[in-house]
């Protein structure tokens, strides 16, 4: 059990005289100034207008928490079990590829931050580091392993048996982007981290994708990836498949139809994440938290449901929670930490994160994780 004393660190905060950013937006603000404008732009822009992206916010602003109160919640346990593994916290990283833009450490420094606070990890298939680099810099804490299919499916299978030799401990297949998202800000910046030889921490490492090669010089590796990537045939043959190769945990990550959610259980996943991309992909998509209860009823409690896209508190994990969320995946606030002081900034934002969740919980009168599903939430 994690005892708390949550007005500990607030009063840290406050007597320490750090002057690390607080709250998303200045977060944002300050990640901004330590980025280049491309690398920047990548990271906080969505898709089209930016519609899905701005409602992702938006729309957890919508719900409204009512506390309960003088129920004892000296002893705030936020712990939670998934796939037999228990972690202390109910909040992952979310897969983040190319992180050397952000900083020249790029995932080492990342997973160290999350090792430090026993938050899992979830590596990119696009990553800047392999999962090799990744494992030695991070050691035994939990790490999982986000998959972007390949056209050539030896590249998928051969990344996949890496991850489990690593010790990961689930494969997160991303559904939503087998084609890229109308960026405009990319567009407007002329940036593509892939094509500049961002990501490509495991396709470096990997012989079956070098074998695949003409040459192994840059151009014709990111060539090679691209190729790869771009895979408009994905389709639940390929969670079949996927099934096949792995007795990890699979999820399968941009769920937000119910129906989608069903298929899913059907095909053998073992959990789901609820998410938009971040507002990274189709612009018009819901919000994943209020598709949330949709997919929660149809899930009825089968597989773990995860949601992303718009966390940025600890009253946003008591909102996904009460709605129904077994976990959140914490995505820009991170990259942000990264940004702005490296490994460090990460821990820092995970430090406020952890805490401020816990405050949260205690405040809106839940014990365990498991309590807040019976937190009363209403919507405006
Ligand atoms: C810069 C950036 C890169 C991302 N790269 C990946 C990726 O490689 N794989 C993946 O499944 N999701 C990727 N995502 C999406 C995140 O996993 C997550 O769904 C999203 O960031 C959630 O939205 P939020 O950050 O606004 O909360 C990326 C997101 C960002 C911001
Ligand atoms: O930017 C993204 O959201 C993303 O998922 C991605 C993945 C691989 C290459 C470039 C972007």
């Amino acid at each position: 059990m994690t005892t708390t004393k949550p007005s500990d660190s607030f009063l840290e905060n406050i007597v320490s005289g750090a002057s690390f950013p607080f709250g998303p937006e200045e977060l944002e603000a300050e990640a901004k100034k330590k980025m280049s404008k491309e690398a920047f732009g990548f990271t906080r822009s969505g898709a089209g207008g930016e519609e899905t992206l701005k409602n992702n916010v938006a729309s957890f602003a919508n719900y409204s928490i009512v506390p309960q109160y003088l129920k004892d919640v000296s002893q705030v346990d936020t712990s939670i079990e998934l796939f037999g593994h228990k972690y202390q916290h109910p909040f992952l990283l979310a897969p983040v590829g190319m992180l050397k833009i952000t900083h020249e450490d790029g995932e080492i420094a990342v997973a160290k931050a999350a090792a430090k606070h026993h938050v899992p990890f979830i590596q990119s298939t696009t990553s800047s580091y392999s999962i090799e680099d990744v494992t030695e810099a991070s050691g035994t804490s939990p790490k999982w392993f986000q998959l972007y299919w390949s056209n050539n499916e030896n590249i998928s299978y051969s990344m996949v048996k890496r991850a489990e030799k690593a010790g990961y401990q689930a494969i997160v297949l991303t559904i939503d982007t087998f084609m890229f998202g109308w960026r405009e800000e990319d567009m407007r910046n002329h940036f593509s981290p892939l094509r500049e030889g961002y990501g490509t921490g495991n396709y470096l490492t990997d012989d079956v994708f070098l074998a695949t090669l003409p040459n192994v010089d840059k151009e014709s590796v990111v060539q090679g990836i691209l190729e790869n990537i771009y895979h408009p045939t994905l389709n639940w043959k390929h969670v079949a498949e996927l099934r096949k190769w792995t007795d990890l945990p699979i999820l399968l990550k941009g769920i937000l139809h119910p129906e989608d959610a069903r298929r899913a259980i059907e095909s053998g996943a073992d959990g789901i994440v609820v998410s938009n991309h971040g507002g990274r992909q189709l612009d018009g998509a819901v919000s994943s938290i209020d598709i949330l209860p949709s997919i929660t009823e149809v899930v009825d409690g089968k597989i773990p449901v995860l949601l992303d896209s718009g966390i940025r508190r600890g009253s946003d994990v008591v909102k996904a929670l009460a709605l129904g969320a077994d976990a959140i995946l914490l995505g820009r606030p991170f990259v942000y930490g990264l940004a702005i002081d490296g490994q460090k900034g990460v821990e820092k934002v995970i430090e406020n994160f952890i805490q401020e969740t816990k405050v949260s919980l205690a405040l809106s009168g839940a014990i365990k994780v498991k309590d807040a599903r019976d937190i009363y939430i209403v919507k405006r």
